[in-house]
């Protein structure tokens, strides 16, 4: 078992150390300078992108997770954040490519920059990380599925609000505490 764990924590390792991290300080301008911001992605990948939305919600971001009963339309002004390992997933495609049609600006986060959805953003982040299409570029990983592409985009997703925090809002614990449900 501990073989097990040493080797996921060195997949991410390894990973996460050749993520160009300008890319994720331009994913967290774009965090910053949308009106509103909606967070989309399919299966697990939908997982990680209600964890960020929750914390963006926390830091004091404008936030929604698309397909949720109270989420408003999407406009001009406003980011749609597609995550996707694959790239190629039909609903997030469509949905970006709509996002596009009404003004708003799409950022991607994916493992495949020559996806349909890496095309259509106005900004990729690259994630360079094993999916379930096991394409010929991924690299190999012990883990099933899209495991190794989920865990990288939780932790890149949370670097990404990490430096918004401190670059554009100087949000204390407290505030972030203060933000929390209380009905728990
Ligand atoms: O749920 C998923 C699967 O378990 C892979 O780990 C995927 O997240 C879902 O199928 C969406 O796929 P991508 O759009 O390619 O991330």
């Amino acid at each position: 078992m501990n073989e097990i764990i040493d080797t996921v924590g060195k997949e991410i390792t390894g990973v996460l150390h050749q993520v160009d991290s300008e890319s994720v300080q331009r994913l967290a301008e774009e965090l910053n300078n949308a009106k509103r911001i909606f967070v989309d992605g399919e299966g697990r990948t939908g997982l990680m992108g209600k964890a960020f939305a929750m914390r963006l919600m926390h830091a004091g971001f404008p936030v929604y997770v698309v397909g949720e009963t109270i989420t408003p339309s999407i406009a001009a002004g406003d980011l749609y954040v597609a995550l996707s390992g694959s790239g190629s997933t039909g609903g997030t495609y469509t949905k970006a490519d709509k996002a596009r049609e009404v003004g708003a600006r799409v950022a991607a986060v994916t493992a495949n920059p020559e996806s349909p959805l890496s095309q259509l953003a106005d900004h990729a982040v690259y994630l360079p990380t094993a999916t379930k299409k096991r394409l010929a570029h991924e690299p190999d990983t012990i883990q099933p599925l899209g495991n190794q592409f989920d865990q990288t985009l939780h932790l890149v997703l949370d670097a990404s609000i990490i430096f918004a925090m401190e670059a554009f809002k100087s949000t204390s614990h407290e505030e972030l505490k203060q933000q929390h449900t209380n009905l728990e």
